[in-house]
């Protein structure tokens, strides 16, 4: 089943979209990143600032009050939305391109009902990591959020490391993991990015294409964060989901494999401007 996949290549990432003379920061892709508690503000930090270092013009993270303070410690070039009490998520993401929700979220029947809310509410691309994949997993295929997820219109992409990928669809034998990424992408109705030293990208049309292209100093803490952010961004500038997945994939591990050794996850956001430069027209160069 495997054989047709395809390696994704530096072609991917060409693909991203470039700003033009008629360019400013409202119509080059708005992205929404959702912040869990105040002890627990990194992960969704490092989503959003690979999400803008990726092309997003306007960036904000929505948080709850006790947070919203945190991240005002911490963001320069990020806007802050404060959540008060009663505000639904979605409510807060209109207008928004794209947004990114699980990154170090949370996994109360609150933040499950915030999830709901959103993946229901909210008709533009999103991406699921980390909290909100277990939220999906602890559902099940029967649960609410599970039909909700499958009823999306909107591309929906999720990005489970292993062990959240068998939360969603139990064990698997190592060398069947394009199989059931597949199976996944078909049961849930979005683009599966099945992270891992091979990361595979399926589709419930049945695209699949793969990378063994990064570093294993990928393996820390974050970097899946900045994975998340990255395709969010890209989604937010209007690519389509596959090739976003894509492209980011492609983009983190080229990120990665600059820095090596020493390698944590914010290294990857700041090694990117490198390798973008690499890839931008000749027209757009003015160094
Ligand atoms: N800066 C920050 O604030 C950051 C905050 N973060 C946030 O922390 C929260 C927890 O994140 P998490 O990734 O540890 O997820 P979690 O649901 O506890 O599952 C982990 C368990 O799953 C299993 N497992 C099996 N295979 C695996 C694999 N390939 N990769 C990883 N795990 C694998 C393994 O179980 P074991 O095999 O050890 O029994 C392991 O113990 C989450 O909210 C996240 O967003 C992070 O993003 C980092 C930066
Ligand atoms: N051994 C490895 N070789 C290459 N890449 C790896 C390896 N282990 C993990 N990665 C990559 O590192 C990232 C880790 O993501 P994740 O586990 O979600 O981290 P976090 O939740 O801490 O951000 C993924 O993009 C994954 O593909």
């Amino acid at each position: 089943m495997t054989e047709g996949a395809n390696s994704i290549s530096k072609a991917a990432a060409l693909a991203i979209p470039w700003p033009g003379p008629d360019s400013h920061k409202h119509n080059r892709g708005r992205l929404a990143v959702i912040c869990g508690g105040p002890l627990q503000t990194g992960a969704a930090r490092l989503a959003a600032a690979a999400g803008h270092r990726v092309g997003a013009g306007w960036v904000s993270l929505i948080a709850a009050p006790e947070a919203a303070v945190i991240l005002a410690c911490h963001e320069t070039e990020r806007l802050i939305l404060e959540r008060r009490a009663g505000a639904q998520l979605s409510d807060l993401c209109e207008g928004f391109d794209a947004c990114v929700l699980g990154p170090a979220f949370g996994l109360s029947e609150a933040h499950a009902g915030d999830v709901l809310d959103l993946v229901t509410g909210f008709a533009k691309p999103l991406v699921l990591d980390a909290d909100a994949l277990t939220l999906l997993g602890r559902t099940g295929p029967e649960g609410d959020l599970w039909q909700a997820v499958r009823a999306r219109t909107a591309p929906t992409i999720i990005t489970p490391h292993a062990g959240e990928f068998e939360r969603l669809a139990g064990d698997y034998a190592p060398d069947k993991k394009a199989e059931v990424s597949l199976a996944l992408a078909q049961a849930l109705n979005v683009i599966v990015v099945h992270k891992g030293a091979v990361t595979w990208v399926a589709t419930p049309e049945g695209d699949l294409a793969f990378s063994d292209l990064a570093t294993p100093f990928c393996a820390s803490a974050g970097t899946g964060d900045v994975l998340a952010g990255l395709i969010g961004g890209l989604l937010a500038q209007g690519m389509a989901g596959f090739d976003a997945a894509c492209a980011a994939v492609w983009l983190q591990a080229s990120a990665a494999n600059r820095i090596g050794p020493g390698l944590i996850a914010g290294d990857i956001v700041s090694a990117l401007p490198a390798i973008l430069n690499d890839l931008v027209p000749e027209e757009l160069k003015r160094n």
